[in-house]
């Protein structure tokens, strides 16, 4: 039976939730509360949690259960990833994180329109649904994932999109890390304006 998701925001597809240490991007080594939504029609072959795709193997979970959770950690920080959390409407999910004094993060493939409320919206845009151009310009921080030599150029394309004082981040597909890594760092050592991502938390065993 199909989920039937209200668009108010109140029942969110629930994969997982879990106490960590952001591994990517700007705010590396910070911990937060991660919440995997379920639900990603955005189908990239390299996806390292294929898990998340489809929103009904994933309970529908009320977003006050989610933020009561969240609350209970020393970090008031909580990254809302999936999944393609955009799917939702995350208005009331992040108004209540605000209201317990929780930072909203975001981890987005940009591909569905802009809801909720966010202290920190990282762009990870993909060539097999393209990002709305009301999230680029919303961006704090534009991660292009680095799988073969033509994402360069494919990367250059996106930061002209994005707001001038976006951060830019190189990040290597997780498969092709030992060839793409050398490219990446030969790249941004020419083009300082990018900075290179490692999924810091694959290499320290944690989630
Ligand atoms: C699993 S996605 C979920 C959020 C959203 N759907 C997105 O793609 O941004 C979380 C982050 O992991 C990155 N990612 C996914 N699979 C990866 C892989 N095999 N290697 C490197 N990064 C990957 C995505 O680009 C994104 O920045
Ligand atoms: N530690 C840790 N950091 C992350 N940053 C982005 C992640 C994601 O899957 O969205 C992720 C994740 O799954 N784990
Ligand atoms: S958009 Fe994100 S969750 Fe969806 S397939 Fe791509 S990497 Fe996976
Ligand atoms: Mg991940």
């Amino acid at each position: 039976m199909a989920h039937q998701i209200p668009d108010d925001g109140t029942l969110l597809p629930l994969m997982e939730e879990f106490y960590t240490i952001q591994g990517e991007g700007y705010n590396t080594g910070k911990a937060a509360y991660f919440i995997r939504l379920g639900g990603c029609d955005v189908g990239c072959h390299w996806c390292d949690v294929k898990e998340s795709w489809d929103a009904e193997l994933h309970p529908l979970t009320a977003a006050d259960t989610i933020v009561s959770n969240a609350a209970l950690h020393p970090a008031k920080a909580v990254v809302v990833t999936g999944g393609e959390p955009l799917i939702y409407n995350l208005d009331y999910l992040t108004h209540n994180l605000h209201e317990k004094g929780i930072k909203t993060f975001i981890e987005t493939s940009g591909a569905y329109p802009l809801s909720g409320d966010w202290d920190w919206i990282c762009l990870s845009p993909k060539k097999f649904k393209a990002p709305t151009p009301n999230v680029a310009e919303c961006a704090h921080e534009l991660k292009v994932i680095v799988f073969n030599k033509s994402d360069f150029e494919w990367a250059e394309y996106h930061a002209k999109m994005v707001s001038p004082d976006c951060k830019l981040y190189l990040q290597p597909e997780w498969s092709k890390s030992k060839e793409m890594t050398p490219l990446i760092v030969d790249y941004v050592k020419e083009n300082p304006q990018w900075e290179i991502s490692l999924q810091t938390h694959k290499y320290l065993n944690i989630p």
